[in-house]
């Protein structure tokens, strides 16, 4: 299963219950970037851009392959023509997770982990440009406003329509 989603929707935390409650891997893409790289989100944007870590993205997803585990994907991968064409050949679910932009901002705008969170004004315009994006790229949208435990609920519900 593919988790994707605006920053702040919860990828990286709810794929980790997940994977406890199904018993696969995780592989968290910012994380495997960071090690790939050896170098830091923020330091990769500073260095290379944008478009740097994008390409990164892009090979740390090219690696995930036919793996069966749960990706948590960055927030900005569907914005990579690449990734995408990826994400869209991979034999699994993709899954949106979406909340409105409030509750999404609430949760990331006192972090300094990620490159792209500015103003408000920057980071709504970003979440509105991404909104299609995503619902286009998935193949299930789940609210993820509810409560994680909520949210990693019908996340199983779906990975079991999937293997009937
Ligand atoms: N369902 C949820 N309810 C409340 N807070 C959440 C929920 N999911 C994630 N969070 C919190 O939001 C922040 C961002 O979560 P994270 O998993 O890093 O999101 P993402 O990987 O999608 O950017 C973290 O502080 C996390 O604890
Ligand atoms: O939305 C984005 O462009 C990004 C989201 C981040 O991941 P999360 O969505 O896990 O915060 C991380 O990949 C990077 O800071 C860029
Ligand atoms: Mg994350």
């Amino acid at each position: 299963m593919i988790l994707i989603g605006f920053m702040g929707s919860g990828k990286s935390t709810v794929a980790h219950t997940l994977s406890d409650k199904m018993n696969l891997p995780v592989i968290d893409l910012d994380k495997e970037v960071v090690r790939m790289a050896g170098m830091e989100i923020r330091e990769i944007f500073e260095t290379e851009g944008e478009a740097g870590f994008r390409r990164r993205e892009f090979e740390a997803l090219d690696q995930v392959g036919d793996s069966e585990c749960i990706v948590a994907t960055g927030g900005g991968v569907v914005t990579y023509a690449p990734s995408r064409r990826l994400l869209q050949n991979m034999d699994v679910p993709v899954v949106y997770l979406h909340a409105d932009f409030d509750t999404l901002y609430t949760r990331i705008k006192d972090d300094s982990n990620r490159p792209l969170v500015r103003s408000r004004e920057q980071v709504n315009a970003l979440y509105e440009q991404r909104l299609h994006i995503y619902r286009s790229a998935a193949d299930h949208e789940i609210d993820c406003s509810a409560s994680v435990e909520a949210v990693v609920s019908k996340l199983l519900a779906i990975s079991q329509i999937r293997r009937v």
